[in-house]
This record gives structure tokens, C-alpha cells and sequence, in this order.
């Protein structure tokens, strides 16, 4: 086998990152699983179909065992025994690593997922900023503030935990016999190739957010990659922690299997609410009324689905002595409009506090400016306690018809919702190709998942003839070509730049146009897989 790369990107220290030793490490982990990680990508859509014929999923009777033995997950590190507050956010630029480390919060996590977009130039430099962040020496000017960026010293730095991309996109910059490699296996490898010796000795380590996973089998893979990594490197076995995300709605079936395959690498579960909302269409896209979501703005966690999901999963953590980490509320605040800030922060406050009050043992926030909110409610939930990993939930029951209740989360579908999809999806996906994977858009954070559920939801309402609650109107492919036009010319009369839109947004119109047009060979499993393709045209920049 031989392993190529594309091009070096302009990132100070790339050839260092992108070393002869660095591309043998990501070749060997290319050759041990990337045959395994296709067989379970594969399998996925297999999975898909039957259960949207049988309209269900059901917990497994071959795993019953797993779910009523005795186990639990390994015991915390220190570093990651107190994480009530985690600030998301993309690791390139490198004052945004600066800004979240320096944050306040207890945990960064150093998104190369949901938040990033997957540029060559993004990977890398996102890499170069994990390394200098872990050797203590990140810093940053900003060519346009001037404004200059340094690690604090004055209070303890956020720890770092990574999340490589989800298993389903390559990484087309690095080839091996000529083929992508797996994008997941680069993120991670490189990470831990340069990273993972010197965070282990200065009392962090490798640690890993693992994403959009939908069988226990895959969860089997990386502990597998975990394994076979720290032996290669010489790092004690169970250095690496991870924390799964569970934001699938087959993996809501499979909490214990997961935690149990990662038990001896498991820091714990997240609730990953956007992706989970958007697997939950996605799996069951054309499988009819029961699982037409209302509008994306009127569902809420309270929603008895969402209930369902997050009680489960901290009965399940806390059963296994492993973490359970609440989600992303979208309400970003702005400091140019107070308004707007204190609307978000009433908003953050609710949520964080629900999951306080419901045994998370921390939660997330995308925005600097929120970080004192989520400290301040799990400080007071926990007292003196790092954690409540000792709070057990046995009162909590939870069937597989209440995670598929999906009928009962109120609220309608509107056309006013239709368009404000069409908006935001549009709008996202001209913002990933311009290089940036999350923005703030009508005061919501939007990302790679909550983009996601937009464009799914008008598939599914196309393709179940839903009629608008708000006009009486069926949702056709003719309507929501129409309002997709009169929304793409709206982002143009805003955008107000002809050269900027033709080379972003109208590659994004063209592609959310497709990918809503209710046709099955149109559902892709992934908004960001046909993205990353436009990606690669010579009109989209590379940072
Ligand atoms: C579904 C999920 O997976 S959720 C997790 C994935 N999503 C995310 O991580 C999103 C994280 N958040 C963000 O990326 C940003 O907050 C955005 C894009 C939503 C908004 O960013 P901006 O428009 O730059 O916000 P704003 O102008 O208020 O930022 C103020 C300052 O805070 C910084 N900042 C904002 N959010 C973050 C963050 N998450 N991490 C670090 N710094 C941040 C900005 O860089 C800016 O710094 P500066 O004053 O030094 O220039
Ligand atoms: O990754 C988190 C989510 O909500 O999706
Ligand atoms: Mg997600």
C-alpha cells in the first residue's frame, strides 16, 4: 500500500504535521479498519429500511445480556472527573482555539464535525492548533483587528477533547492505492500521532468525542483503533477516554451496548439533540404520519420523544458509573444587541437547568458569553461534588414506543416553516463552503446537524404529501421550488455581493435543490457528503 497527499496547505508547521512518520501511522490505521468501517457504512442503510417498513426499531434481544449484567466503564482521569461546563467550537481558526481554552469552561471540545467545515487547510490547521495548544505555546494576531490572541495562565485552561468527523466522510487530500482516506482515521490518527504522548504527560490525554455512530459495532471499531493506537505509540492501554455521542435514533436502542464496548476507553454519553432529530427523519423519512415532525422551531426538548431520550441516557450513564452530557441549545447571544443576549441567555438557562435538574453531569454551549450560565447551574446542582454520577435514576422506565412518539411533540407543520428551512439551509451551506462549518443565522447557531434536519424535513413533507397548517397548502415539489427561489434571491439582495454569492450560495441553492425534492434517489444520508464534492471546485476557497 502507499499513502499520498494532495497537496501541503498553507499552515506554518503542515510538513511537520503531515510528517513521513505521521502518514505511516494514518496508512496503518487505514489498513487494519478501513475495510471495517465500509462494511459498517454499508450496513447502515440495510438497517435503515427495515425499520422504516416495520415503521419501528426495538431494543435488541441479542444483547439483553449486555444490558442486564453487572460492568461498568472505567474510572474518570483526573482531568475529566468535573465537566459541567464544555464549550463546542471549531478548532481552526486558532483564535477560536484561543477563545475557547481560555473560556472558562472545564472542557473544549475541538470540533473537526459538526462545526468545521472539512477543508484541507481546516484539518491541518486545526491539527497544528491542537498541537500547540497541548505544548502550551498557541497564539494568534489577527491580520484584520490586529488584535492578539495568547493561552491564559492566570486560571486553568479548558482540557481538550477532539471530535474527528463521523465515519461516513472521507478525507480526499490523503490517499491510500490512490483511494480517499477515511476522514475519521485522519482526524484521529493525527491528533493522536503528534498530540497524544504530550497530553497524556502534562495530565490530559487523548480524548475523544465520537460522533454520529449508529451501531454498538462501530463503537467496537474505534475501541479497536484505541487499542491498536496507544500499543503503537506506547501509551498505556486505556488512556484514551471517549464520550459517544448518542444523536441517532438506532443508537437511543443501544446506550449500553456502546458504553459497553468502549468500557475500558468510555468517559460517558452525550445527548446530541440535532442529529438525533435529524436521524429520527432520516430513518423514518417515508414511513408515513407518525413520524412528521412539526416545524424544526417548535420542537423542544420537552418534546415526550426528547423526554424519553435524555432520561434513558442518564439512567444509563449513571448505571454505568460513565458521564452523561447534555446538548446544545441554539440560542446564541449578541453582544451588539442586548436584547438578543438576554433572550438567549433566559433560553440557556432553562435548558441547562432542566438537565441539571435531570442528572446531566454537565452540558454544552457554543458561545464564550454562555459559559457562566451552564457553570453557574450545575454549581449549584452539585455543591461540592465534581459530578453526580452517584444520582441513579431507577424510577426511570423507558419503552421503545416513547422514543418513537414521535406524533405526540406538539406543534405544526407551516409553510412559514418551509421557507424559514429553505433559508437556513441555503444560507448554511453557502457559509461551510466559504470555509466556516458553524454561524449564527436569525440568533441560532446553526451547524452541520441543525442544517441537516431542515433540508430532511422537506423531503419528508414532500415525499407525505403534508399539508401546511398555516396556508392549507400540500407540500409539493413545485411549492417548495418556488419558495426556494423567492428565498435564494432574498440571500441575494442580503448578501449584496454578486462574486461572493455566485461562488458559494448558488452552489448551495443547487445542492439543498436537490437534496429536497422528496425523490429517493435524492435523500442522501449526509448534506455535508455532497458539500465536501463542491468543496473540491476550483470556485470554493480553501480556508
Ligand atoms: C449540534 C452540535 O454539534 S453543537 C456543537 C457544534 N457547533 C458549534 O460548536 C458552534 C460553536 N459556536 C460558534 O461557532 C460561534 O459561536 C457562532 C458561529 C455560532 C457565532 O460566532 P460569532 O458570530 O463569531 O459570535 P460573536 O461575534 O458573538 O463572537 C464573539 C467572540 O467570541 C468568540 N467565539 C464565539 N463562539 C465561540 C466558540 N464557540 N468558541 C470560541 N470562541 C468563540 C468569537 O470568535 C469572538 O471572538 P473575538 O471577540 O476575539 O473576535
Ligand atoms: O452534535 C450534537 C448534535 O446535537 O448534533
Ligand atoms: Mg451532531
Amino acid at each position: 500500500m502507499s499513502i499520498s497527499i494532495t497537496s501541503i496547505p498553507d499552515v506554518a508547521d503542515a510538513q511537520q504535521i503531515l510528517s513521513d512518520d505521521a502518514l505511516a501511522f494514518i496508512q496503518k490505521l487505514h489498513e487494519k479498519f478501513a475495510g471495517t468501517r465500509n462494511e459498517l457504512i454499508a450496513a447502515r442503510s440495510v438497517r435503515r429500511q427495515e425499520f422504516s417498513d416495520a415503521k419501528a426499531i426495538d431494543f435488541d434481544p441479542r444483547t439483553e445480556a449486555v444490558r442486564t449484567g453487572d460492568w461498568k466503564v472505567a474510572e474518570a482521569p483526573e482531568a475529566l472527573r468535573d465537566r459541567r461546563v464544555e464549550i463546542t467550537g471549531p478548532a481552526s481558526p486558532a483564535k477560536m482555539a484561543i477563545n475557547a481554552l481560555n473560556s472558562g469552561a472545564k472542557v473544549w471540545l475541538a470540533d473537526l464535525e459538526d462545526a468545521s467545515t472539512p477543508s484541507w487547510f481546516n484539518v491541518i490547521d486545526a491539527i497544528s492548533n491542537l498541537s500547540a495548544a497541548a505544548r502550551g505555546t498557541l497564539a494568534f494576531t489577527d491580520e484584520k483587528t490586529g488584535k492578539s490572541y495568547a493561552l491564559r495562565t492566570d486560571a486553568p485552561r479548558a482540557v481538550v477533547v477532539v471530535r474527528p468527523r463521523g465515519w461516513h466522510l472521507p478525507e480526499n487530500n490523503v490517499l491510500i492505492n490512490g483511494e480517499p482516506a477515511v476522514g475519521a482515521l485522519v482526524d484521529f490518527g493525527l491528533h493522536f500521532f503528534h498530540n497524544a504522548k504530550v497530553l497524556t504527560e502534562s495530565g490530559q490525554g487523548p480524548f475523544y468525542y465520537l460522533p454520529k455512530m449508529e451501531h454498538y459495532l462501530e463503537a467496537r471499531l474505534w475501541n479497536e483503533i484505541f487499542t491498536f493506537a496507544q500499543a503503537e505509540l506506547g501509551i498505556a492501554h486505556g488512556t484514551v477516554r471517549a464520550t459517544m455521542l448518542i444523536e441517532t435514533i438506532p443508537a437511543a436502542f443501544q446506550m449500553e451496548e456502546f458504553l459497553y464496548e468502549l468500557r475500558e476507553h468510555a468517559s460517558g454519553l452525550n445527548a446530541g439533540r440535532w442529529d438525533y432529530l435529524f436521524s429520527i427523519i432520516k430513518t423514518f423519512r417515508e414511513a408515513g404520519d407518525a413520524f412528521i415532525m412539526p416545524d424544526r422551531s417548535a420542537v423542544s426538548m420537552t418534546a415526550p420523544m426528547m423526554r424519553a431520550y435524555t432520561e434513558l441516557l442518564v439512567k444509563t450513564c449513571h448505571k454505568r458509573g460513565a458521564f452523561a452530557m447534555g446538548g446544545m441549545a441554539a440560542f446564541i447571544p449578541n453582544r451588539r444587541e442586548p436584547e438578543v443576549t438576554a433572550a438567549a441567555f433566559e433560553k440557556v438557562r432553562d435548558d441547562k437547568s432542566r438537565e441539571a435538574n435531570d442528572g446531566f453531569d454537565g452540558s454544552w454551549v457554543a458561545h464564550p458569553d454562555l459559559v457562566d450560565i451552564c457553570k453557574e447551574i450545575f454549581d449549584a446542582k452539585l455543591g461540592e461534588k465534581p459530578n453526580q454520577i452517584d444520582r441513579q435514576r431507577p424510577e426511570v422506565e423507558v419503552t421503545a414506543a416513547q422514543l418513537l412518539d414521535v406524533a405526540s411533540a406538539p406543534g405544526d407543520v407551516t409553510e412559514a416553516g418551509v421557507r424559514a428551512n429553505l433559508y437556513v439551509a441555503v444560507n448554511y451551506v453557502a457559509v461551510w463552503l466559504s470555509g466556516n462549518g458553524a454561524v449564527a443565522i436569525h440568533n441560532l447557531m446553526e451547524d452541520a446537524a441543525t442544517a441537516e434536519i431542515s433540508r430532511s424535513q422537506i423531503w419528508q413533507q414532500i415525499r407525505n404529501q403534508v399539508v401546511a397548517a398555516d396556508t392549507g397548502n400540500t407540500i409539493t415539489a413545485e411549492l417548495v421550488s418556488k419558495i426556494l427561489d423567492e428565498e435564494v434571491e432574498r440571500l441575494r439582495g442580503e448578501v449584496n455581493n454578486e462574486e461572493h454569492f455566485k461562488a458559494y450560495y448558488e452552489p448551495a441553492a443547487g445542492l439543498i435543490a436537490t437534496l429536497t425534492s422528496g425523490k429517493d434517489e435524492d435523500f442522501a444520508d449526509f448534506l455535508t457528503t455532497g458539500a465536501y464534492e463542491l468543496l473540491e471546485k476550483e470556485y470554493v476557497s480553501k480556508s
